[in-house]
């Protein structure tokens, strides 16, 4: 029975559960922190929950999530590690630079959670700057394929990935990306949804077997 460790970014996502590490926001913070952890506490494997902003409808191709949803990511990508050009962007790997994904979480682990929950496994694009214009936010979701967007994710898995250590990642909607006045925020629900997500399977022992 190998418990896993729990991180998220922000005390605000793990306020009242017993003692989740906080990695911090943003992929450098994660990265560090996460590589720290990894090496100090040999983790058998690593949960990552938290909030996340959904890819409105007709953005790109990736499904469709509302405030409130509850999501496991099955793949990660590197959604702005490139250079912005007149016509678009070049990815780090369309510039012979290195990957920018995919990261695969723990499948076997991962499905099971979503069929616990009944809940979805989505696409995710983790980002530094988010998609707080409608131009962005169809630029990311559209060379992604991607449905939901976080700041952390990817950076969770790359370091996970380097330390052959297995992910999942668990998410609930706090926001459409775009503009954000439409962006219909609602981080309390959010914050609520993840950590309910996370005491049903806590609850179920899911991911002790
Ligand atoms: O104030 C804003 O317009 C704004 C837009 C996007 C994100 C933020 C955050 O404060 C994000 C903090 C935290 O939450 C995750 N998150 C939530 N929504 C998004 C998103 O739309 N894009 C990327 N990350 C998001 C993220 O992982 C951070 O840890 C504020």
């Amino acid at each position: 029975m190998t418990a896993p460790l729990l991180v998220c970014a922000a005390e605000v996502e793990g306020r009242g559960l017993a003692s989740p590490l906080y990695l911090g926001v943003g992929k450098v913070a994660a990265a560090v922190a996460m590589t720290r952890a990894l090496l100090e506490r040999r983790p058998a494997w690593v949960l990552l929950f938290g909030v996340c902003g959904a890819y409105p409808e007709g953005h790109g191709p990736g499904g469709r999530l509302d405030v409130g949803d509850v999501c496991l990511v099955g793949d990660e990508w590197l959604g702005d590690e490139g250079v912005a050009v007149d016509d678009g962007f070049l990815t780090l790997a369309q510039l012979g630079l290195g990957s920018v994904g995919p990261l695969m979480a723990d499948g076997g682990r991962t499905a099971a959670a979503a069929r616990s929950l009944g809940a979805p496994i989505v696409r995710g694009a983790t980002v530094s700057g988010c998609s707080g214009t409608d131009a962005s936010s169809r630029a990311l979701a559209g060379r992604t394929g991607a449905t939901v967007e976080t700041m952390e994710g990817a950076a969770v898995a790359w370091a996970c990935a380097a330390a052959g250590v297995p992910w999942v990642q668990l998410r609930c909607v706090s926001n459409r990306t775009g503009q954000r006045a439409a962006g219909g925020w609602d981080l309390p629900r959010a914050v609520a949804g993840v950590q309910a997500a996370l005491q049903r399977l806590q609850a179920a022992d899911w991911g002790n077997e």
